[in-house]
C-alpha cells in the first residue's frame, strides 16, 4: 500500500538548511494499522505531507495506494484520505452539509454523498449532530468529523496526523475505539503519526520509530519491547540478601531495595517457578513477585540514549486498557 525508498525533504531557512526527513524507507501492506512514532520535530508530519502529495520530496521515490507519488499525484489523492492536525471542516459549516460537500468534491453523486454521510455519521457516533455548526462541536466530536471527512470517498488508505492530540482521556479512548472499529470492519489501511507511546502501543499492529529524520526502529509493539534487554523482575522475600545471591547467576542489573530484589532477565515469567523452588529449598518465603515488560519508552531510550518523554507532551491520563 505504501512503498517509499530514500524519501527525504529539506527546507531552506534563513539560518540554513533543515533536513526534516533524511531518507526514509517505508513499507505498509494493505490492511495494516501502522503508527509513526517520534518526538516533536522528528519528521513525522513532513513524511506524512510527502506521502499525501502535499509537499514534494527533495529526494527519493514512493508508490502510495498503487500510484507513483511524483508522476501520478492526482491518482494518489483520489485513493487516499488525509486527516491533518487541524482538520478540514470549516468552523461555520454544518456537519452534514460539510460531509456531503466533501463527497461531491471527490465526485460522488448527490445521492451517494448523502448516503455515505449518513453511514459515517452513524459509524463515528455523530448521530443527531448533522445540523450542528462545526464550531459548536466538542474536541472529540470535531476529531471524529475530521475522520469522517477523510473517509467520505471510501479511501483504501487513511493518513491520520496526531489523531488524539488535544483530546481529554475519555474522548481519546472513544476515538481509539472508532479507529479500531474502522480498521476491523472496513479493512482500511491506516497510517497515523503520534508522539504518544500509549497510543502507538494500544492502536498499532506495527510501529515505525522516527528520530531526527531517520527511522531508528520498526516492529510490532511487542517485538520492539523485546529489543530492550529483557524483563524486569521484582521479588519480595523474607531474606533479600540470600535471595540476591541466588538470583545473581540468573540475570543482570541486580539491586536489593529493602525486602525487594530486582533483576533483569530475557523472560521473567520463565525464571519465576524455578526461583520459587530454590527459595523454598533454602527456607526463604517469596512474599511478592512482579514481572515488568519493557515499555516503548525503554525502547526509545535504548535506541537514542534519551527518553521520548523528554520531548513529547505528556499524554492525558488515565487511558483505557487495550481490549
Ligand atoms: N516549512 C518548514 N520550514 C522550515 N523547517 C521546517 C518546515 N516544516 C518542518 N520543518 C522542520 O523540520 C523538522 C521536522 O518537522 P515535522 O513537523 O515533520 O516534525 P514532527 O515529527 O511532525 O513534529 P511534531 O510532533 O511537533 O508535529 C523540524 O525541525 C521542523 O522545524
Amino acid at each position: 500500500m505504501i512503498h517509499a525508498r530514500g524519501l527525504a525533504r529539506s527546507f531552506r531557512t534563513r539560518r540554513g538548511t533543515v533536513d526534516a526527513v533524511s531518507g526514509v524507507d517505508i513499507d505498509v501492506s494493505p490492511g495494516e494499522l501502522v503508527g509513526f512514532l517520534g518526538p516533536n520535530g522528528a519528521g513525522k508530519s513532513t513524511t506524512l505531507r510527502m506521502l499525501t502529495t502535499l509537499i514534494d520530496p527533495t529526494a527519493g521515490t514512493a508508490t502510495v495506494a498503487g500510484h507513483d507519488l511524483l508522476t501520478e499525484p492526482v491518482a494518489v489523492r483520489r485513493k487516499i484520505g488525509y486527516v491533518g492536525q487541524n482538520g478540514g471542516a470549516g468552523p461555520d459549516c454544518r456537519v452534514g452539509e460539510e460531509l456531503v460537500l466533501q463527497g461531491r468534491l471527490y465526485g460522488l453523486s448527490a445521492a451517494d454523498a448523502a448516503r455515505r454521510a449518513a453511514e459515517l455519521i452513524h459509524d463515528l457516533d455523530l448521530t443527531g449532530l448533522d445540523t450542528r455548526v462545526v464550531s459548536t462541536l466538542s474536541g472529540g466530536q470535531r476529531r471524529r468529523l475530521d475522520i469522517a471527512m477523510g473517509l467520505m470517498h471510501l479511501p483504501t488508505l487513511l493518513f491520520l496526523d496526531e489523531p488524539s492530540t488535544g483530546l481529554d482521556p475519555q474522548s481519546r479512548a472513544n476515538l481509539w475505539g472508532h479507529i479500531r472499529g474502522l480498521h476491523a470492519e472496513h479493512g482500511t489501511t491506516l497510517f497515523l503519526t503520534t508522539h504518544y507511546l500509549d497510543e502507538a502501543d494500544a492502536l498499532c499492529d506495527r510501529i515505525l520509530v522516527i528520530d531526527q529524520g531517520r527511522i531508528v526502529a520498526e516492529g510490532t509493539p511487542d517485538a520492539l519491547k523485546r529489543r530492550v534487554s529483557g524483563d524486569l523482575v521484582l521479588v519480595g522475600t523474607t531474606d533479600p540478601a540470600r535471595t540476591a545471591q541466588l538470583v545473581e547467576r540468573l540475570g543482570t542489573e541486580l539491586t536489593v531495595d529493602g525486602p525487594s530484589v530486582r533483576f533483569r532477565v530475557d523472560d521473567g515469567a520463565a525464571v519465576l517457578p524455578g526461583l520459587l523452588r530454590e527459595l523454598d529449598a533454602a527456607g526463604i518465603t517469596m512474599t511478592s513477585a512482579e514481572v515488568r515488560r519493557p515499555s516503548l519508552d525503554d525502547v526509545f531510550l535504548t535506541l537514542t540514549g534519551r527518553s521520548l518523554r523528554e520531548d513529547a507532551p505528556a499524554a492525558p491520563e488515565p487511558v483505557e486498557a487495550r481490549p
